[in-house]
């Protein structure tokens, strides 16, 4: 599989991504660029820079999954990459403390006019008169968006004795009070606050949030600082309200277009403090988010999932950590479960019993869904889009947890109902290895890998011999076999490990030999 990083990424992410992919580094790509070549790869990694389009999520043909070494994904199409089935990922912790250091150097910049100190002393001149500024000790911070970012920087100010006012509608007033931060609503924080900071993403929501209108219901002599997003800002109405003195400043880090157009007004004001998105330019932060991306994109190749994607349900990493080992066993499980069931397939049901019912398990059924589905569909099925193709073609999917258990500390049995009645399979961990533990109630213990023959048959002498020779005569070796007893008096199950396809014909003579009632042939390293 081949991976293309389109940004500037730290070499730390990229040599974890080439130990296990080929990987081409191709940076500054026109969009055509980008469009012409995006067909070649099965994983895309970019910063800010890539515009990651609709018409380039188009061009894609075998694109799995698209990683943002960062946070904002507002240079991704999230929605159309969503429909294609493609995971999108961030690494949304690694730049945090960087974005947060920024965000105080941004807003103490300001307050001391140390940028404009800096250039009139280089220019020669010694003005100490002109650069007075203010203390921010005892002044309100305004904060929206408390978030990662935005706690780190109340924090931060509260250590430098300011008083916070955040507004965050998703975060609980228990949550502020406990950081010693009171919540208001946005409109108090215009209101009250003398420096204003804005650490939230830029949606259809957020766009021009702080406009002309805003700014009429600021305190005159407000101080703005944005680490977050250049349009939650509009820039004009900005560059307005500092011409009328209604703003004091403004420490900008992030623009409405990167690179920032050169005739931007606020380029030309000397109250408007600036950096060209520096917020996670650390050494510390670059390899953080490349380290953390490069992980994620590996687990999304190799069919696992992805912590930090951003258009799957986020797994915490305690519960990733817990459910990690029984990923490929679902699958498997599901895989499974499909083939030796007829029929049109309604609804699944997983049943969880013992210690893994105390985590979600949501993801896991995934993995099972996902197992279902791969060997029946043309299309990529993945942990994006197993929900939706699940429900579009019907199939119910249902969950129980029960924590009691007869024989193993964890317990997953499959029950897959179709028109033509219902099949299960269960599976459990021995150590870190999945194992195959029940069929249709018959006990095995199954390794679930390569090629498995399955074959119900009356329990008597002659018919596991017969079934031998056949397979021998047409040079396919068995490498494994297995005869599990049913609950039903009289009936085993052969499952039989062998090393290569069983054509159909074959399979058929199989299913002739008297006493035997089905033979089904799976094949787990399929998908
Ligand atoms: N300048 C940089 O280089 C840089 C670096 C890192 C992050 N960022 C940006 O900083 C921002 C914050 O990042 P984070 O890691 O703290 O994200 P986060 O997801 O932890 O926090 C964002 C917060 O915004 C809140 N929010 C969402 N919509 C809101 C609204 N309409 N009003 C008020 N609050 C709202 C959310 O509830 C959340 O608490 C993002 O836009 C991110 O892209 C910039
Ligand atoms: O890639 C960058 O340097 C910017 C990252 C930052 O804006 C983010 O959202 O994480």
């Amino acid at each position: 599989m081949k991976i293309l990083v389109s940004d500037p990424v730290s070499v730390q992410g990229i040599e974890i991504l080439q130990k296990e992919f080929q990987v081409d580094v191709k940076t500054k790509l026109s969009p055509e660029e980008l469009i012409a070549i995006i067909p070649e790869y099965d994983a895309l990694v970019v910063r800010s820079e890539t515009k990651v389009t609709k018409a380039v999520i188009e061009a894609a043909v075998k694109l799995k999954a698209i990683g943002r070494a960062g946070v904002g994904v507002d240079n991704i199409d999230v929605e159309a990459a969503t429909k294609k089935g493609i995971i999108v990922m961030n690494a949304p912790e690694g730049n945090t403390i960087a974005a947060t250091e920024h965000t105080i150097a941004m807003m103490m910049a300001l307050t001391r006019n140390i940028p404009q100190a800096y250039a009139s002393m280089k220019r020669g001149e010694w003005q100490r008169g002109k650069f007075t500024g203010v203390e921010v000790r005892g002044k309100t911070l305004g904060v929206i968006g408390l978030g990662r970012i935005g706690t780190g920087v109340a924090k931060r100010a509260i250590a430098m004795e300011m008083k916070i006012l955040a507004y965050d509608p998703f975060i609980s007033a228990e949550r502020a009070k406990a950081l010693g931060i009171e919540l208001g609503e946005l409109d108090e924080v215009f209101a009250n606050a003398d420096f204003i900071t804005l650490h939230l993403p830029l949606t259809s929501e957020t766009k021009n949030l702080i406009n002309q209108a805003a700014f009429d219901k600021m305190k005159t002599g407000v101080r703005l600082v944005n680490c977050a997003r250049g349009g939650v800002i509009n820039e004009a109405d900005l560059a307005a309200a500092i011409e009328a003195g209604k703003v004091a400043g403004a420490a900008i880090d992030v623009f409405e277009k990167e690179p920032v157009d050169p005739e931007n007004p606020l380029l030309k004001l000397d109250k408007v403090v600036v950096t060209p998105h520096l917020g996670a330019s650390t050494a510390e932060a670059q390899v953080g988010v490349a380290v953390d991306v490069a992980h994620g994109i590996i687990a999304a190749l190799k069919g696992e999932p992805v912590a930090t994607a951003v258009n799957m349900a986020p797994i915490p990493a305690d519960v990733l950590e817990r459910i990690k080992p029984f990923f490929t066993l679902a699958e498997k499980m599901g895989c499974l479960a499909v083939a030796i069931a007829d029929g049109r397939i309604n609804s699944i049901q997983v049943e969880y019993n013992g210690e893994i019912t105390e985590v979600d398990t949501k993801m896991l059924t995934t993995a099972v869904v996902k197992g279902v589905l791969n060997p029946i569909l043309q299309e990529t099925v993945n942990y994006v889009n197993t929900p939706g193709i699940a429900k579009t073609r019907g199939i119910a999917v249902r969950e129980v947890k029960i924590k009691q258990t007869a024989d193993f500390a964890d317990l997953i049995t499959v029950r897959i109902n179709s028109d033509k009645g219902y099949h299960t399979v269960g599976g459990t961990l021995f150590g870190q290895e999945g194992r195959i533990v029940s069929i249709d109630g018959h006990r095995v213990d199954v390794d679930p890998s390569g090629w498995l023959m399955l074959s119900p048959h009356i329990n008597r002498p002659g018919i596991i011999g017969k079934v031998g020779t056949l397979l021998g005569q047409e040079g396919i070796n068995i490498a494994s076999m297995q005869v599990g007893k049913t609950t039903t008096e009289g009936t085993n199950i052969m499952a039989l490990g062998v090393d290569s396809d069983i054509p159909v014909d074959v399979l058929a003579k199989i299913k002739a030999v008297d006493g035997i009632f089905g033979a089904k042939l799976v094949n787990f390293n399929a998908g």
